[in-house]
């Protein structure tokens, strides 16, 4: 990925930042690639998913996967970190598999969802690095339920992908299930190009070298300056701008076929900087969409934003036909790409002309080389950003108190958390 930072500086937009400041932050940025360096060669947790390019196995997925490799759909059924890389991945690249992922307990929607697949010619991926999340156990127990239902064994259509020790990883040994592992000391959010993101794209049929290809270049851009490596110079912009008020980063890719790689920066952004009181808030958008429903805001409303723009120089494109509309006869000599790439470039000057901050990403295409490349850089955008604001970007702490309050509302146990939902202030104003 290509990163231009132009629009952040201060000479553009309020709040920027100086070429000066960058300079001086780029001291600390050759500090942080030193200790992240060490993370990497200790494979210490979190670092440890730097270097998933080199460990991860494509062969061994595609084993695992072979028993159903001809699955007309596949049930995901995760969610966080287990489900998003996977549906980042599979949502950019065309695909004939029908894919579902069952990262929520609606139950309505669950039962859509099933309702709607040929559970005959369905493949499960089930995926919890811990093994013991309550909604993929749910979920998963009620997948089960439905292909028993239908008479079709499900232990010969399930892929478990897991740490090493719990529950799936019982499950598994139980019914001799294929069996793919979370990579120790990856966090899931860390985890799109690993067993966890690359088994839907697998059965999709997509080219899992050259999404490892493409992350690993990224790796080797990584050096000791921001103003040599694109991942660092967004990571450390992005940094700089939440400390001089930008403490809302809107990711806006100008492809559908992005939509949901958005969701997955969304988690690794705020999960992994969200702590000790500091972190960015990712808002989600999508480009040319949001340009009528949201840029109001980015353009005229608070100076609290970055706009991230990730946009790919290549892409598929499509006449558009010619107008007897005298108004709109403009359109009919150009195509739907470059109205795209028009509104993208506009959006972008208009928040410069308005001094406001942003950064544009570009990718060439949208293909497995360029995604892996994205998905790698933009965490390692985030290493150097956690290293930056001085936070654990590799735990979660701030989850577990809802855990254990659902647990102990749904007696699982006793827990304080579960008791302090029942005394709720309340001033309620009904119709
Ligand atoms: O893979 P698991 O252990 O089911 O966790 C799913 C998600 O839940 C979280 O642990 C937060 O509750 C995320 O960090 C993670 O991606």
């Amino acid at each position: 990925m290509d990163v231009d930072i132009g629009n952040a500086l201060a000479s553009v937009a309020s709040p920027g930042i100086s070429r000066g400041a960058l300079e001086r932050l780029d001291e600390r940025v050759g500090q942080a690639h030193e200790r992240i360096e060490t993370g990497r060669a200790n494979h210490e947790h979190g670092y440890a998913a730097l270097n998933l390019p080199e460990r991860t196995d494509p062969g061994e997925i595609r084993r695992a996967v072979d028993p159903v490799g001809d699955a007309e759909a596949l049930i995901t059924v995760g969610i966080g970190g287990s489900a998003l890389g996977a549906a980042t991945i599979v949502d950019a690249l065309e695909g004939d598999t029908e894919m579902v992922f069952l990262d929520n307990v609606d139950p309505e929607w669950v039962t859509s969802r099933l309702e709607s697949l040929p559970l005959a010619e369905t493949a499960i991926n089930v995926v919890s690095k811990s093994g013991t999340t309550a909604e993929t156990l749910a979920n998963f127990l009620v997948v089960r339920e439905a292909f028993e239902d239908a008479g079709v064994d499900w232990t010969e259509r399930t892929i478990v992908t897991t740490g090493e020790a719990g529950p799936l990883s019982d499950l598994a040994e139980r019914h001799n299930l294929p069996k793919l592992r979370v990579p120790d000391g990856v966090p899931g959010r860390f985890s799109a190009l690993s067993p966890v993101g690359m088994v839907a794209a697998a059965i999709a049929g997509h080219d899992l070298e050259a999404l490892l290809e493409g992350a690993r270049a990224e790796s080797e851009s990584l050096s000791g300056s921001l103003f040599e490596c694109p991942a660092y110079a967004y990571g450390a912009t992005a940094y700089a701008l939440d400390g001089r008020g930008a403490g809302i980063n809107a990711m806006i890719p100008y492809a559908e076929s992005l939509e949901t790689y958005a969701e997955w920066f969304a988690q690794l952004w705020a999960e992994s900087l969200g702590k000790d009181d500091l972190g960015q808030t990712p808002v989600r958008a999508l480009g040319v969409t949001d340009q009528h429903s949201q840029l109001q805001l980015y353009r005229a409303g608070p100076r609290d934003k970055l706009v991230t723009f990730v946009a790919p120089r290549e892409r598929a494109d499509r006449e558009i036909p010619a107008t007897e509309v005298e108004e709109l006869a403009y359109l009919g000599d150009s195509t739907l790409g470059e109205l795209l790439e028009a509104e993208f470039e506009a959006t972008e000057a208009s928040l410069a002309a308005a001094g406001r901050p942003n950064v544009r990403i570009e990718l060439e295409t949208v293909d497995e080389y360029e995604l892996g490349g994205l998905l790698y850089g933009m965490e390692a955008s985030c290493v150097l950003a956690g290293e930056l604001y001085s936070v654990n970007a590799f735990n979660q702490p701030a989850v577990e108190w809802a855990k254990k309050a659902t647990r102990g509302l749904l007696g699982g146990g006793e827990f304080a958390e579960a008791d302090a939902v029942a005394e709720k202030t309340t001033l309620r104003v009904e119709r």
